[in-house]
């Protein structure tokens, strides 16, 4: 297993180009699925999530020809509609293959996603919406088991607001007969940029980034060319971290107005932010200020922020009070940012972060994805050397992070298995 090898302390100076975001990618990926003509993507991240998701496309039938950062793939030849355990158990956003295969074939098999570790993470609300669309599910030995002579549109209210559970009713919903109404319907960016590629592919959609969003079914969708969005939590992440080091970065190839609450939190916290129409430029010359926040569905600040911004209130002046909304087990970063001196407490879904003036590099572990960034952030500001155990979280959604950090300054190495 790889790992980090972070000698903090140094100032990040310099220009990082931010990727396409994971989480637009791999339910558009999973949208290629609805038609037999060629998706074209362009600006989709290299990480390990997409490499899951393209296996588990090609398992499906699915033909794909990548160049850089474009991927062309091509549903016309299917040959299973079985999504296994083996692929699912890695990334749960596998459960998006159900609503597409379902809407265009009639049938579906998909692995039930594991327990996670930042919550149990059920998909009740997916199935409970595509019954509503007539779809017939049973639970089978670990699958469900999804079939439907043609799903009808139906007025489908979730219980809570679902980002991947509004993307699966969303790809079901493109191809069912007349209209559906998707209420409480999640409002993040990623579901702005998915639904963007179905109009292009034909749709018929309005209402995306709101609460409702209406879609009347067609027969039919066709091929599409599509960029891929910025991604907004990567952003966040290289903020965070100019913010806890000091320096002076520049962010290309992003959007300010899709990461407005975290914008927020870190001007609070003194990070000076300036914006243009696709750069994000980050100065901090001065200790973090505390800025409590809680996390909530967008438009409020993300649960895969929160523990990016807690590394940063570690080392800031004054006390600051989080609390986790989302995710019932999302602070397993806390127990590895003491052991580089921060002062954490937490009870239940709040933690109350007292600010030390300086954090002290050892070995810790990565427990998730955003845990692992909070730990590369706060390794990047402690004195001396941190090491990260644990590292495949961090390379499921980051794209070349340990490069994109070297290049402007931080002192950062990959250690690779061989060499431990
Ligand atoms: C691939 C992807 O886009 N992942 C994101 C997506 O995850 P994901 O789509 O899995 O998260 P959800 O928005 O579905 O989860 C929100 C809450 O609803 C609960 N829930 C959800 C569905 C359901 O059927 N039943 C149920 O109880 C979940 O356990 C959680 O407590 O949104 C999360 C919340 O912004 C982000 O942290 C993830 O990075
Ligand atoms: C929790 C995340 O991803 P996933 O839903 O794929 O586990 C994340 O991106 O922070």
């Amino acid at each position: 297993m790889d790992k980090l090898r972070i000698t903090g302390g140094q100032k990040l100076h310099g220009d990082i180009t931010i990727s396409g975001a994971k989480n637009a990618a791999l339910p558009i990926l999973c949208a290629s699925l609805l038609t037999a003509d060629d998706i074209q993507l362009h600006n989709v991240p290299r990480l390990r999530d997409i490499d899951t998701a393209c296996q588990l496309l090609a398992q499906l039938g699915v033909r794909a020809h990548t160049e850089g950062e474009s991927i062309t793939l091509n549903a016309s030849a299917i040959t299973s509609l079985e999504a296994p355990y083996e692929l699912v158990k890695t990334m749960r956003a596998s459960i998006l293959v159900l609503g597409p295969l379902l809407a265009r074939f009639g049938k579906a098999r998909v692995s039930l996603p594991g327990g996670c570790a930042i919550g149990q993470r059920p998909v009740d609300q997916h199935i409970k919406g595509l019954r509503a669309m007539g779809a017939d599910i049973e639970l089978e030995h670990g699958f469900v088991v999804a079939t439907a002579s043609r799903l009808k549109g139906a007025t489908i209210r979730t219980d809570m607001v679902t980002v991947t559970g509004t993307e699966n009713l969303l790809m079901a919903a493109v191809l069912a007969e007349g209209e559906t109404i998707l209420e409480n319907a999640a409002q993040e960016p990623e579901i702005v940029d998915l639904a963007e590629l179905l109009i292009k592919m034909g749709a018929k959609i309005s209402g995306h980034g709101t609460e409702r969003i209406v879609i009347q079914g067609v027969d039919k969708l066709h091929g599409a060319t599509h960029a891929i969005m910025p991604d907004r939590i990567e952003t966040g992440t290289f903020l965070c971290a100019v913010g806890a080091t000091g320096g002076d970065i520049l962010l290309r190839n992003t959007a300010a107005s899709t990461l407005q609450s975290t914008l927020d939190k870190l001007t609070k916290a003194g990070v000076n932010i300036e914006c243009g129409p696709d750069w994000i430029r980050g100065r901090m010359d001065q200790r973090p200020q505390s800025v409590s926040f809680s996390t909530a569905e967008h438009p409020g600040f993300p649960t895969d922020m929160q523990a990016q911004l807690m590394a940063l209130n570690a080392l800031a002046n004054g006390t600051a009070i989080i609390v986790e909304n989302i995710f019932e087990n999302r602070f397993m970063h806390v127990q590895e940012l003491i052991r580089l001196g921060a002062k954490i407490e937490t009870d239940g879904h709040t933690a109350r972060v007292k600010g030390v003036e300086k954090l002290l590099g050892a070995r810790v572990m990565a427990t998730d994805l955003r845990a692992s960034a909070s730990l590369v952030i706060a390794g990047l500001a402690a004195q001396g050397d941190t090491i990260i155990d644990r590292i495949y979280h961090l390379d499921r959604g980051y794209d070349r992070m340990e490069n994109k950090l070297a290049a402007v300054g931080a002192q950062i190495e990959r250690l690779h298995q061989e060499s431990l």
